[in-house]
């Protein structure tokens, strides 16, 4: 289920973290070359305008070369970059870094000028953070390549331009939503750039936890505990399935008839589907193998007719929940859109879910978008998932029509069906 998608968001964790590791070692590499060498990095960073005064030109007389010596690159580092590293580098939101940040510099001055190498030291980290806060696009290089020293790594735009960019492409093709993939990689971004991680977590590690909110941000769009409301709605519940021909309404309808006496409570199935021949005995079929009582009329009677009936013989026999089918139709049909505004007249249901297939991809989004539009749904039922790999509906759905995705569907057996999980399918997704 869903493996496609799933491989595709764990190349996107492994280009993030390939990305952002070289680009923080080479730019610690940069820093580390003395400042005359003139090349474009050093031309365009802020101590080549002061040399002087450049924590990357004392980090270089005092240490050697971080690819070479880590070790003692890293406390060189963390010496001339004492204050940024305590005030700033360890707060993973110091993206920009405020006067109030960046002035206790100069105003430990009075002592320090004692100490002609600590307020150096001082005077290069405050204007260090102003440079970085001057550059709204990330925490900076000086500031990225010090924090790299002492075994940090900070995300910046740069290391997730590609990823990301592939990452949108893998969701279309995924059939994502283009809003919800636009979202998704709005979160990651939010989540990421400016980010530390210190040595004990990897790049990876961020990578899963920004994509882990993202996605669920998504996908629990609208939940509500299903269970919960029918035990607290008054009986019978009347539940209403609604959806194009095919998608595996009926099997649906049947699926839940079962889930429904596993958990003690009592079930009369209606025919609503009076439209196509064959429908009443392909639901008389699952009432038989599930010993469910069902409730139908004439093929060509008022669907709104037998949801009465069976809304009816469930009060005179104390059984909990209706189960409602209807024909399956297309949100252009007028006079089956007609028909499902007739029922909710009629019987008043408790819940009207849409039923469609994860298979469907995009098609299903914007189906269950229009039937929304033309006759609200409280949720809905995504079936064949075990058949889908690619996640795009079942990611989609809630996020695009502001109602939850209930239940999945997940083989043909009675058995196969089971509620939906923001979280479990979250983790599915980007799971070990
Ligand atoms: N693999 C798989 N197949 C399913 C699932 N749900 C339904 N099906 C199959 O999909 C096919 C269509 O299911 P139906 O229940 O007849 O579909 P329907 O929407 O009621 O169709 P109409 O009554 O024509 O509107 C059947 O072969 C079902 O067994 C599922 O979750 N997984």
């Amino acid at each position: 289920m869903f493996d496609g998608l799933k491989k595709k968001l764990d190349s996107f964790r492994e280009d993030v973290e390939e990305t952002a590791e070289e680009n923080a070692a080479e730019e610690a590499d940069l820093d580390d070359e003395p400042a005359a060498s003139g090349d474009a990095a050093d031309a365009e960073s802020p101590e080549t305008e002061s040399p002087d005064a450049s924590p990357g030109s004392q980090a270089d007389s005092t240490a050697p070369s971080v690819g070479v010596d880590a070790e003692s690159a890293a406390s060189d580092a963390s010496e001339a970059t004492a204050v940024a590293d305590d005030e700033t580098i360890d707060d993973v939101e110091a993206t920009t870094v405020d006067d109030s940040e960046a002035k206790p510099a100069e105003g430990d001055g009075s002592e320090r000028d004692s100490d002609g190498t600590e307020s150096l030291a001082s005077e290069e980290a405050a204007a260090a953070l102003q440079e970085d806060a001057a550059d709204d696009s990330g925490p900076g290089r000086l500031k990225r390549a010090a924090a790299f020293a002492t075994g940090k790594i900070i995300i910046e735009e740069e290391d997730l331009e590609d990823p990301l960019w592939e990452l949108e492409m893998a969701l279309l093709e995924s059939d994502v939503e283009m809003n919800v993939a636009e979202e998704i990689l709005d979160t990651i971004r939010e989540k990421m750039i400016g980010e530390t991680r210190a040595q004990v977590e990897t790049t990876g590690e961020l990578v899963q936890t920004a994509l882990h909110d993202a996605l669920y941000e998504v996908i629990s769009v609208g939940q509500f505990d299903f269970d919960e409301r029918v035990a607290e709605s008054e009986k019978p519940v009347t539940i209403v399935f609604t959806g194009v021909n095919g998608v595996g309404k009926t099997t649906s309808i049947a699926k839940m008839a079962r889930y429904f006496e596993n958990q003690g409570l009592s079930v009369v199935m209606a025919n609503g589907d009076t439209y196509r021949a064959g429908a009443n005995e392909q639901i008389q079929k699952h009432a038989e193998n599930l010993d469910t009582k069902l409730i139908t009329h004439e093929q060509g009677g008022d669907p709104a007719a037998v949801l009465y009936d069976a809304v009816e013989y469930a009060e005179a026999h104390d059984v909990d929940v209706v189960l409602g089918d209807t024909a399956g139709r297309l949100h252009t049909s007028n006079d089956l859109m007609a028909q499902l505004e007739k029922i909710d007249r009629v019987v008043d249901p408790d819940m009207t879910l849409f039923v469609d297939e994860a298979v469907a991809g995009q098609d299903a989004v914007e189906r269950a978008k229009t039937f929304n539009d033309a006759a609200e749904i409280d949720g809905a039922v995504l079936t064949k998932a075990d058949a889908d790999s690619n996640g795009g509906a079942a990611i989609s759905i809630a996020y695009v029509t502001g109602k939850p995705i209930l239940f999945l569907g997940t083989g043909q057996g009675y058995d196969d069906i089971e509620r939906f999980d923001p979280e479990r399918m979250v983790e599915r997704l980007v799971g070990e």
